[in-house]
């Protein structure tokens, strides 16, 4: 596996709770973060129909854009009752035309859940992969998920996204609710960026 030499990395993401999350697993690793908005860069179009797929468009694009190494994230939930989705779809269900409103994706989860009848606990779980690309066009891909359910009604304002009806398996809070320094103990983003310390910068 192909080591983190440089000292500074391109965040290939244009989410701002994602970028807050990144950036706070990394910083006791000494490396000078940007993001892509740092360079102007737009955002490519997410036509893969996996994570892993995802995530290499965008850190491949930013990677030859500024000629740095860059770290992508595609993540969504995944609810069993609901066959796998939203999934790779999680932020297209928020997608108003106008932004987005997780409020209205929330709800339509929880709705499709009551109209499918779904025995309770409503079993999801959360999926994250981490792209690290080269402007060479190498990459290394590490993978991250924490299982748990989907509770109504919401719970908590500290997270992002669909945070506040995720109940983590063993957990009493909700991710909404979670203290951040918590949730980076056990979420799909800090499982998958675990493996990126081991594989790449350790
Ligand atoms: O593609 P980038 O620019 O990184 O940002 P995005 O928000 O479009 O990200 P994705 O394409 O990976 O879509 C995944 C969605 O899944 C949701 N999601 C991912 N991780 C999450 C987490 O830790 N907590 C809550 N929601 C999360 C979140 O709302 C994202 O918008
Ligand atoms: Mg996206």
């Amino acid at each position: 596996m192909r080591k983190l030499t440089d000292t500074t990395l391109v965040l290939a993401s244009h989410n701002a709770g994602k970028l807050r999350e990144i950036s706070a697993l990394l910083e006791p690793f000494g490396k000078t973060v940007k993001s892509a908005g740092d360079f102007g860069l737009d955002e490519p179009e997410e036509t893969e129909d996996s994570f892993a797929g995802n995530a290499r468009i965008k850190a491949h694009y930013a990677a030859k854009k500024t000629g740095l190494p860059a770290l992508s994230d595609d993540s969504g939930i995944t609810v069993d009752a609901l066959g796998g989705a939203p999934g790779v779809y999680t932020a297209d269900w928020a997608e108003t035309g106008q932004g987005r409103d997780f409020v209205m994706a929330m709800t339509r989860v929880w709705n499709e859940l009551e109209a499918a009848g779904a025995p309770t606990p409503r079993s999801a779980a959360f999926h994250c992969t981490l792209c690290l690309a080269w402007p060479d066009g190498h990459d290394e891909l590490f993978e991250g998920i924490v299982r748990g359910q989907v509770v109504w009604p919401m719970r908590g304002d500290r997270g992002f996204g669909f945070d506040p009806v995720f109940l983590p398996d063993g957990e009493r809070e909700t991710f909404g609710e979670m203290d951040p320094e918590m949730k980076h103990r056990m979420s799909h983003r800090a499982m998958a960026f675990g493996k990126f310390v081991a594989g790449s910068l350790d």
